[in-house]
């Protein structure tokens, strides 16, 4: 099921593409052919029930997982594939950060990885913390920082390189209202600079700034669409209607 936005650039290699992904645990199928499309410079929002397989269709466009069936691809090559992922941002649902580190290591770490360094990685990293409003906090090591800090120096790490595509699983979980408001401000804007990004939510008002939809229930794409598409498709006031509607059942 191809996502389309109206507004969306028309690339002919799309940001990230599944073709009748499966992927079992077990006698469990936690994503059962499913196909997506994504194009560039969208900010899609995937929701579904808790269980769904909305984090194991991140995985496999990380390269973290593969598919047992089917076939992944990130900015048209297919996944895993190590050299991608240079150009990907990816943030976790747990957040992975080295505890006895401060921050700042911790950002150094990850830009390393990334191949940053001097001048770019200084500029990269105040740019970063600065839009999670943790620049006071740089030399603090992270196992001190609360729940909320930790997400944000993730989201902060999922940025450093300047990712063409963006993937965050829950990212504004642990988040206060108004730091969350100027983090959705951000990411509006970096699509805006035609980044692609790609997150799961379950929070209704998050889904309705998102320009497409994917809804997923057991492992399965149920609907996609704008958001007003898809509250027209439902006859539906808002998106949680819609989703209970057309499929999504209730968020856990
Ligand atoms: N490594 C694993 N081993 C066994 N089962 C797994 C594994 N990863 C996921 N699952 C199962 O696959 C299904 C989908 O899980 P997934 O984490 O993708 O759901 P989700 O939609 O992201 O849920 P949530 O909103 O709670 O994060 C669930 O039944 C889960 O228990």
């Amino acid at each position: 099921m191809a996502i389309q936005h109206p507004s969306a650039a028309t690339s002919p290699v799309p940001a990230a593409e599944l073709r009748g992904v499966a992927r079992r645990f077990g006698g469990k199928e936690a994503l059962s052919g499913l196909s997506l499309v994504v194009p560039r410079g969208i900010l899609l929002g995937l929701l579904g029930p808790s269980g769904s397989g909305k984090t194991t269709l991140v995985k496999l466009l990380t390269g973290l997982d593969r598919a047992d069936e089917g076939e992944a691809f990130v900015l048209g090559e297919r996944m895993p594939r190590l050299s991608v992922l240079g150009r990907v941002g990816y943030m976790a649902q747990s957040d992975a950060l080295y505890g006895e580190l401060t921050a700042r290591d911790n950002l150094v770490f990850f830009g390393g990885l990334y191949g940053l360094s001097g001048k770019r990685l200084q500029e990269r990293m105040e740019a970063v913390m600065s839009l999670v409003d943790l620049q006071a906090h740089l030399r603090k090591p992270v196992a001190a920082y609360s729940g909320g800090m930790k997400r944000r120096l993730s989201l902060a790490i999922s940025l450093l390189h300047e990712p063409e595509l963006l993937l965050l699983d829950e990212p504004t979980v642990g988040i206060d209202p108004v730091l969350r408001q100027s983090i959705w401000r951000e990411l509006l804007r970096l699509r805006e600079r035609g980044m692609t990004i790609l997150l799961t939510t379950h929070v209704m008002d998050e889904a309705e700034r998102c320009d497409s939809l994917a809804f997923i229930r057991e492992g399965r794409m149920t609907a996609s669409g704008t958001p007003a598409e898809l509250m027209q498709r439902s006859g539906a006031q808002t998106i949680e209607q819609a989703f209970i509607v057309l499929g999504g059942g209730a968020t856990a």
